[in-house]
């Protein structure tokens, strides 16, 4: 009987303290009063159903059609649907304080990294020990090394089509992006275009990085579990799990070698010169062992492995995704579209070196407008959501008040019609100086995204945009093989970056003709 009694009690507290926390969501809280669903209002399982579906970022702003500019989309978060609100919210750290909100710092697995790092503080003493090695002399250092990854990247393209008569794009990007990404930030290509298996493995693991995202979101504590879990027993329960856990436990151990002989030189007291070299061996480590600003326990091997994580994978995923699009979109439209690229590429070669600097390549009208075009219309797909901790922000009549969680997704400016009209259509023409409303495309070109938590590495994204676009193009003469943009190259899920369907064979192609 008295069993009885406790449980009646207990079941009779927790249904109170249910009920009096969906009174306060609803009536109470501090963002009661902004529109939205009266479910998102109640529980952020309305929210995870979305991110959970794939959906994410674009159906935040799905929801902010339905309702307002601003929606609230959990108990604790508004959506902003407003693209010159992003100067506001995504300001650089002079202009403000903007921790990341840490559900979203989190969904990478990497919360000691600077993608993964919420305190606005802390991430700018991380990423100041970072930059260095991406400022944009050192990316133009790294020009060389872009190119012979290019030409291996011709090879490999070469050979796949020679026996398969054709080549899926993304897979050979990411190869190709990631080796360079690695070469510059460990002195160790991974040598993924040398070896087609090995690339595809790579491609896989990187996708099952981009399906636990939004589960991670969600549930934090998923990837630091699975990290503890013996590989493997997670290959058999879990093998997408296991690809993600196994490349953290590389990097951890390429940092662990790193410090031990960081430590011995030390030691020594000899070699120590400090390394601003992208490409030295274990040049990022080296960077982050030997930077002043940063206290010992920020220089554990297994802090300084998470940023090694996040470069390979932010590195990597981004640059080909938007690879792949700028080759679908050039080939789609390739009589419009090829012929200016190619004479203003050959009017450069025919001038100078066979591998022009991207300095000279970035001074071509043609190449950039294609180059930018393709930014916006491959935006990521995530929504960014920010906390202003310690000053109430102020959306119209609306004020957040400090510390509230706001987000706005970057694509949905990328392809806000008032600035970019007829978005959805690929046309390079918007980046001329033709274009009257041209500053205004680009003071709104967010596809690095914006204020102190930008891309950190723009300059060896552009440098790999460039080089790679000028240079395919040159060599061959490509055509689309069976690519449907709606189910082959349109995002319609979000995994951060964009995902295509599930469905999706890929940007494929073959060759037209032979030209060399
Ligand atoms: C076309 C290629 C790329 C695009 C479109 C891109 C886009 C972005 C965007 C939008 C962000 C901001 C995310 C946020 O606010 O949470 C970001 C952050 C970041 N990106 Fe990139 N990125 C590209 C290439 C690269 C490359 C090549 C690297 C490194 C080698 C890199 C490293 C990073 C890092 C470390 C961050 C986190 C910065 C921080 O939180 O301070 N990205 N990128």
């Amino acid at each position: 009987m008295a069993n009885f009694n406790i449980w009646v009690l207990a079941s009779s507290v927790t249904l109170l303290y249910f009920i009096g926390l969906v009174i306060y969501r609803l009536y109470f809280h501090p963002l009661s009063k902004f529109p939205g669903p009266k479910l998102a209002a109640v529980t952020s399982w309305y929210e995870a159903y979305h991110d959970l579906k794939g959906s994410g970022g674009q159906f935040m702003y799905r929801l902010n059609k339905l309702h307002k500019t601003y929606v609230r989309l959990s108990p604790d978060e508004i959506h902003i649907s407003d693209t010159t609100w992003v100067d506001t919210l995504l300001v650089s750290s002079a202009q403000g304080t903007r921790d990341k909100y840490v559900p979203a710092a989190n969904q990478a697995g990497t919360p000691q990294g600077v993608f993964g790092t919420s305190a606005h503080n802390t991430h700018r003493r991380r990423r100041a020990a970072l930059s260095p090695l991406f400022s944009r002399s050192c990316a133009a250092g790294a020009e060389g090394l872009i190119y012979d990854k290019f030409d291996l990247l011709l090879r490999q393209i070469d050979a796949q089509i020679a026996r398969d008569g054709y080549i899926e794009m993304r897979t050979v990007f990411l190869a190709f992006a990631t080796d360079v990404v690695s070469k510059y930030c460990l002195g160790r290509s991974f040598g993924l275009l040398e070896d087609e298996t090995k690339g595809k493995e790579w491609h896989d693991s990187i996708r099952a990085l981009a399906k636990t995202i939004p589960y991670a979101r969600q549930f934090n504590w998923i990837i630091p579990l699975s990290q503890k879990i013996p590989i493997s027993f997670m290959r058999v329960v879990a093998p997408d799990m296991a690809r993600v856990a196994a490349m953290h436990h590389d990097m951890e151990a390429q940092a662990s070698q790193a410090v031990k002989e960081h430590e011995q030189e030390e030691k020594n007291s000899v070699g120590i010169s400090f390394h601003r070299n992208p490409t030295d061996k274990f040049a990022i480590f080296r960077a982050l062992l030997q930077h002043h600003g940063l206290p010992p326990p920020e220089k554990r091997f297994n802090r300084i492995s998470h940023e090694a994580v996040t470069l390979m994978a932010a590195g990597g995923e981004t640059t080909s995704s938007t690879l792949m699009m700028a080759v679908y979109f050039i080939l789609a439209d390739k009589q419009n579209i090829l012929p200016r690229l190619r004479e203003e590429v050959e009017s450069l070669m025919s001038r100078g070196s066979s591998r022009p600097s991207v300095a000279d390549l970035e001074r071509l009208p043609w190449l950039t407008a294609v180059i930018k075009e393709t930014l916006r219309v491959s935006t990521l797909t995530a929504r960014l959501t920010r906390v202003a901790p310690d000053e109430a922000l102020q959306y119209n009549d609306w004020v957040l008040p400090a510390g509230t969680a706001v987000s706005m997704t970057l694509r949905e400016i990328s392809f806000d019609p008032e600035i970019f009209p007829s978005p959805m259509a690929f046309r390079p023409e918007r980046w001329l100086p033709s274009n009257p409303n041209l500053d205004k495309c680009n003071r709104y070109l967010v596809a690095f995204g914006r204020g102190s938590r930008m891309c950190l590495g723009i300059n060896l994204a552009h440098a790999e945009l460039y080089i790679a676009l000028a240079t395919l193009f040159r060599h061959r003469d490509f055509e689309l093989h069976d690519t449907v943009r709606e189910r082959d190259v349109d995002f319609s899920r979000d995994f951060f970056v964009g995902e295509t369907s599930a469905s999706a064979k890929g940007v494929r192609v073959k060759y037209a003709k032979l030209s060399v």
